[in-house]
């Protein structure tokens, strides 16, 4: 297809365009899930700090329960009986290891060694209720929490083992690790204890609200989540890469659709950018004007003037050719209707009909609103079948050309000698004329062969008994040569080119014999 193709049909730039919409759908793609997983692992490091915490305060809890049940004997005399009554909370309740009853900073009785004078030091408590250490005599190394119910200056210290709680630390801390943080006291997974603030790169995120006077800490490395996207992410993941494919494909497609010949021949048709040129028909023996072919033009914004042999063969390829054909003929009607009076009667306008303009019967309806409009003072329709698209014969085109030779519409067989079907076109269907192809005229004076081809085939036309019009004169020689054939018609650049409608009307409507005969049905042969 000859029609320069636009910006948006070369490969390179749809490709590259293409390439674009689907770089940038990843890049949001890759935004998407990058904040969907820091979502989901910041949501979710969250609920493991709540859940931890829960788990604190459960053992906790227990710490306070013993206490509790021996705080009304804090400064009881330690005998026998009272350090049974701490043991027992040691054996009944869970986690707690040791319980001790103190007076002001002295630690007077405890279930391990029963009465004895320890001091204690308040200031190691946070908020005088919890102490996080390392160790102690009984036990060094191994992590102890020590929990402080107090009455006056009356307390019951309860020593809770760290052990299920560095458990809860280890389980809870999948993704991110996981810190108990008692006064500058903090507890870590392996049930080291440290002292100071955590140094462990990341956004710091706290538990909230916890009833005893401790926090549980996890740390969210920048792009750590990164690690876990499939787990947080994977529909994302899966759809993304696909999407920004699709929408390359598809922007790759629309692409071509819109820089396509036949898109901008859609948006020509709706620009009305496809006009018609008329080009004169003489008479043969006075070269009177008598009629005018209505050839199509693209009047192009960009381009300028395209001819026909550039669109026309897409336009019957796609179809597009009948709404464009449809739209010359309305476009010669309104002009020329309101000028009818200039034009003899029976001036005769010859439209190119495809094929596909003759496969249903909207070709008689476009010709009865033609001939409609020139009601108050008639013309001749003439229909000229070219052979680039082939016109079977069936039902509809057996009826199609019966009524429209009843509406007095003439069919003509363009350039006529050309091909196969000319002479079945004219078996087949109800010919009124033939158009002599320009190729023969333009032989005339070449050689003795040429010539006789010539002379061939118009004696052919002349034998089938119909209308003949030659076309592609463009001498003067040519012409005298065909005034000893008798033609009915003249068509060609000697008498005048293809012209925009007002032109042709400027040059030839006050020029036109009012007494001319136009070509009429001649009794077939
Ligand atoms: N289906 C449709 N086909 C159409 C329509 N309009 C045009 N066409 C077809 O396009 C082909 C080229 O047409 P165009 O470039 O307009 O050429 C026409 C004349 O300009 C040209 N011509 C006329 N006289 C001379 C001449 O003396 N010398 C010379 N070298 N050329 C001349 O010939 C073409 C006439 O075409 P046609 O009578 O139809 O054979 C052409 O095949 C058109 O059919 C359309 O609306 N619909």
């Amino acid at each position: 297809m000859p029609v320069n193709y636009s910006r948006f049909h070369q490969p390179f730039f749809r490709f590259f365009i293409s390439l674009i919409v689907c770089l940038l759908v990843l890049i949001v793609g890759f935004y998407a899930i990058s904040w969907q997983t820091a979502e989901g692992f910041n949501h979710e490091a969250r609920q493991r700090l709540m859940l931890a915490q829960r788990q604190v305060n459960l053992t906790l809890d227990n710490g306070k329960r013993a206490a509790s049940s021996v705080l009304a004997y804090v400064g009881d005399e330690c005998d026998d009986a009272l350090v049974q009554k701490l043991r027992q909370q040691v054996a009944v309740v869970p986690n707690v290891r040791t319980v001790n009853l103190a007076k002001g900073d002295n630690i007077y009785c405890t279930s391990l060694f029963g009465a004895r004078n320890a001091s204690l030091d308040l200031s190691d408590y946070s908020q005088g209720q919890l102490d996080l250490m390392p160790g102690n005599p009984v036990t060094p190394g191994h992590a102890l929490i020590a929990y402080r119910l107090f009455k006056g200056d009356k307390s019951v210290v309860v020593g809770i083992d760290s052990y299920f709680l560095q458990n809860i630390l280890d389980l809870l801390g999948t993704h991110t690790r996981l810190y108990l943080k008692i006064g500058s006291s903090w507890l870590d997974d392996q049930g080291e204890v440290s002292e100071g603030e955590i140094t462990v790169p990341g956004l710091k995120v706290d538990s909230i609200n916890t009833p005893y006077a401790y926090q549980i800490s996890t740390f969210i490395a920048p792009h750590a989540h990164w690690r876990f996207i499939l787990e947080y992410s994977l529909v994302s993941v899966i759809i993304f890469p696909f999407l920004g494919v699709l929408a390359g494909i598809t922007t790759w497609l629309l692409l071509g659709r819109m820089g396509s010949p036949l898109a901008q021949m859609k948006s020509a048709l709706l620009n009305h950018q496809f006009i018609p040129y008329l080009q004169p028909l003489v008479e043969g023996d006075n070269y009177a004007v008598i009629g005018a072919e209505a050839l199509m033009r693209w009047q192009h914004p960009k381009v300028g003037m395209i001819p026909p042999d550039q669109f026309i063969p897409l336009a019957e390829q796609s179809g597009l050719i009948v709404p464009m054909t449809q739209m010359m003929m309305k476009q010669v009607s309104n002009y020329f209707a309101p000028r009818a009076s200039q034009l003899p009667i029976g001036f005769h306008f010859s439209f190119n009909i495809s094929a596909s303009h003759c496969t249903d019967m909207g070709l008689l309806e476009d010709c009865k609103a033609f001939l409609a409009a020139f009601f108050d003072h008639p013309v001749l329709l003439v229909l000229e079948l070219t052979e680039r698209e082939l016109i079977c014969p069936n039902e509809i085109t057996t009826r199609l050309f019966r009524e429209l030779h009843k509406l007095g519409v003439l069919l003509a067989i363009d350039d006529f000698g050309t091909g196969h079907s000319s002479l079945s076109y004219v078996q087949q269907f109800e010919i009124d004329a033939l158009k002599i192809d320009q190729s023969f005229i333009a032989k005339i004076g070449t050689d003795a062969l040429s010539a006789h081809i010539v002379d061939n085939v118009i004696d052919l036309a002349k034998r089938l008994n119909l209308n003949i019009v030659a076309e592609g004169i463009e001498t003067r020689k040519q012409a005298e040569y065909l005034r000893a054939f008798k033609l009915d018609y003249l068509q060609g650049y000697l008498f005048g080119r293809p012209q925009p409608m007002s032109e042709f009307a400027k040059q030839w409507l006050n020029q036109i014999n009012p007494t001319a005969i136009p070509y009429s049905r001649k009794p077939r042969a």
